[in-house]
């Protein structure tokens, strides 16, 4: 009865609603802080906290578990399993972890080197590990949160940018020993394949284009949830490796399972139904944003529904009984399709395919909607998300090649293996940053709140018609449910992506949320000045505690005094976009996230680029070793990068 909050989107539909009524829109302006919880961490925090029994148990960075006693704020236990620092690299998106599953006394984490560890909840031991990769080798990671349903746990993995195939797997909770798993997409054709839903995926890929070496993508990295009634689960799957269609499967095919709503029996793992949201993705539009299972009216009649609004823009109603589209609407504005006709495909654009030209792809590969968790209330029919645009041009790599480790070229020194370029020409689009609340029945928007930029936290909605978010520019705020008005807000030490939690102990409501900038856009980029440490904060009415101390990024001059060459800028541009940009962002121009913004480097850092790049000091928190992956000489184009970009921006006197 809402008193704990017991699973990743509070229930097994993965509502985030919570019937809690204490803090209602009226008094939610006494709310303040009762305690604050030190996660000491740097990167990215994006867990929902899992309250059972008055202990918090949240996650960190680097899959780190911690133990709070809820109604202290102390700490019980914390749990380290140790993950590699140089598996750092193998994460597209961060070192990041959206929490654990607690069940039976157990705790449940997916490690970010892609173990499934079950931790004793009282007094925080190791009981098993399983490795669930199925080659260690390859550059798997998890990022998401387990799920139990029906005594297993199961859990998916990441790393599809890279160039893996995806899957997920059900483990029981007790022994650890592996229950069932299911394959995402098809491998190799020349070998049998695992059962017959993959035998039907492998016609819709062309075996020219060798898929299955790239591994074909599909991986479930975030969102599972489950209907007992009908006892079937649900799964996100994410976007096909890699990323270009005609790479992946030059003769076309929609590539099946991948971008995709898939039904399953939680028993067995077995397929039962999907729904193919982007067939023969190009733009990595991921289906793994949270799935919500809800019961709606649709012209009068009762149905079974599940609630979507994955990257690709478009807010999805299917029903959940059969996989059958019912309906799609954009909810930001897009160019890559004009809508869905009446079998629930899309209408596209052909320029968003043309192999040719640059294509300013609105929503870009961060999605319309990305991991930030959904929530909807039955009692105002709304969904709450946060919607953005974060500019971004794609243009197929012609040189492209699976596995060409060459520097430069489509495989990156960071391991990323798209078969597309990046901003091969500035993107035009605007990026923004909004709160949705949506109407899936009438399928469009009641209200919205602008955020100032893109990134912002996942929501929570409560019976009393409270929607509580984070922000990008470190708040935590409150909004009436049925209007969007704003009734508070609270702020916080750093850009808040992770979404809040409501849960009541001895009669008094609590809000916490887990606070880090981070994740894939918070690498390099930055809506707020502070930059505190990982952080939980809890909130009730009444509340009095002083906020800890809030850290500032530190103000930096552009580097300057260090001699290169102008002509090596070109070559070296393309180098630094291959191997930096992604977590380093645009040297001068963006201010850098959770990672520094070399622009802002010290000049001899720069000046001895290549002790940072080949076995540095850095690679203990997670930065990779280019050694074998670049040559000095391609180090020093990269510094005249650095250089000249910076030279380029400094305001003249
Ligand atoms: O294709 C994948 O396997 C995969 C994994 C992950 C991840 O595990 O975090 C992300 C993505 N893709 C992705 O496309 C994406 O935009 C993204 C953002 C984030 C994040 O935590 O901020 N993770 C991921
Ligand atoms: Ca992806």
């Amino acid at each position: 009865a809402g008193g704990e909050w017991p699973s990743h989107g509070y229930d097994d539909a993965g509502t985030r609603f919570s019937p809690l009524t204490q803090i209602t829109p009226d008094n939610v302006k006494e709310m303040g802080l009762v305690w604050s919880y030190d996660l000491e961490s740097t990167r990215g925090v994006e867990a929902t906290p899992i309250v059972v029994d008055g202990v918090m148990y949240v996650t960190a960075p680097w899959s780190i578990v911690h133990a709070v006693d809820v109604r202290s704020g102390r700490n019980i236990w914390t749990y380290d399993p140790g993950v590699p620092r140089e598996k750092g690299k193998d994460a597209c998106c961060d070192v990041v972890n959206r929490g654990v599953a607690v069940y039976g006394g157990k705790v449940f984490v997916g490690s970010l080197d892609g173990r499934l560890l079950a931790i004793d909840a009282k007094t925080g031991r190791k009981l098993w590990e399983q490795n669930t990769l199925i080659d260690s080798s390859k550059p798997y990671t998890i990022t998401g949160a387990p799920r139990v349903i029906k005594g297993k746990v199961i859990i998916g993995n990441g790393g599809a940018e890279y160039g893996v195939r995806g899957y997920i797997t059900a483990y029981d909770t007790d022994t650890g020993r592996q229950a069932w798993r299911w394959f995402t997409v098809p491998g190799n054709p020349d070998q049998p394949f695992e059962d017959a839903s993959m035998a039907a995926a492998a016609k819709t890929w062309d075996p020219a284009g060798k898929y299955w070496e790239a591994g074909g993508g599909g991986t479930v990295w975030n969102s599972m949830v489950y209907d007992a009634e009908l006892d079937l689960m649900y799964i996100g799957t994410g976007n096909p490796s890699p990323w270009s269609h005609r790479k992946r499967s030059p003769a076309g095919g929609d590539n099946l399972y991948t971008a995709s709503i898939v039904a399953l029996k939680p028993d067995t793992g077995e397929y039962v139904w999907h729904y193919q949201q982007t067939p023969a993705d190009n733009w990595d539009y991921t289906s793994t944003q949270d799935l919500i299972l809800a019961d709606i009216k649709l012209e009068g009649k009762p149905r079974k529904v599940i609630l979507h609004a994955p990257k690709n823009g478009f807010f999805f109603v299917i029903d959940r009984t059969n996989g059958k589209f019912i309906s799609a609407q954009n909810f930001v504005p897009v160019n890559w399709a004009t809508g869905y006709d009446a079998n629930g495909r899309p209408i596209e654009n052909p320029a968003a395919r043309d192999p040719d030209k640059p294509f300013d792809a609105t929503p870009g590969p961060f999605g319309a909607h990305n991991w930030h968790s959904m929530s909807y209330s039955p009692q105002t029919g709304l969904a709450y998300f946060p919607a953005q645009n974060v500019p971004l041009v794609l243009q197929e790599d012609k040189s492209w090649a699976y596995n060409k480790a060459k520097p430069g070229q489509a495989m990156s020194g960071i391991g990323w293996n798209l078969g597309m370029l990046v901003n091969t020409r500035p993107p035009t689009s605007q990026p923004f940053g909004r709160l949705i609340a949506w109407d899936p029945v009438a399928q469009k928007e009641v209200w919205r709140k602008e955020h100032v930029s893109p990134w912002n936290g996942g929501t929570l909605v409560t019976a009393s018609n409270v929607v509580f978010q984070g922000t990008a520019d470190a708040r935590l705020m409150a909004f009436d449910a049925r209007d969007g008005k704003e009734l508070w807000s609270a702020p916080m030490g750093t850009g808040v992506i992770a979404a809040p939690v409501t849960y009541e102990v001895d009669g008094r409501q609590y809000v916490s949320i887990a606070v880090g900038w981070g994740g894939v856009y918070g690498l390099s980029a930055r809506a707020s000045e502070r930059r505190t440490p990982g952080t939980v904060y809890t909130f009730a009415l009444g509340g009095n505690a002083k906020m800890p101390p809030f850290v500032e990024y530190q103000v930096n001059n552009l580097v300057s005094g260090v001699k290169y060459k102008p002509d090596d800028v070109p070559e070296g541009t393309a180098l630094y976009v291959m191997n930096c940009a992604f977590c380093h962002g645009v040297p001068g121009v963006d201010k850098g996230g959770a990672i520094p913004n070399l622009g802002y480097s010290a000049a001899t850092t720069i000046e001895h680029l290549d002790r940072f790049v080949f076995e540095g000091p850095f690679v203990s928190r997670g930065m990779p070793d280019f050694t074998g992956k670049l040559t000095p000489g391609e180090v020093e184009k990269i510094k005249a990068f650095i250089l000249g970009t910076a030279d380029a921006v400094r305001p003249k006197k």
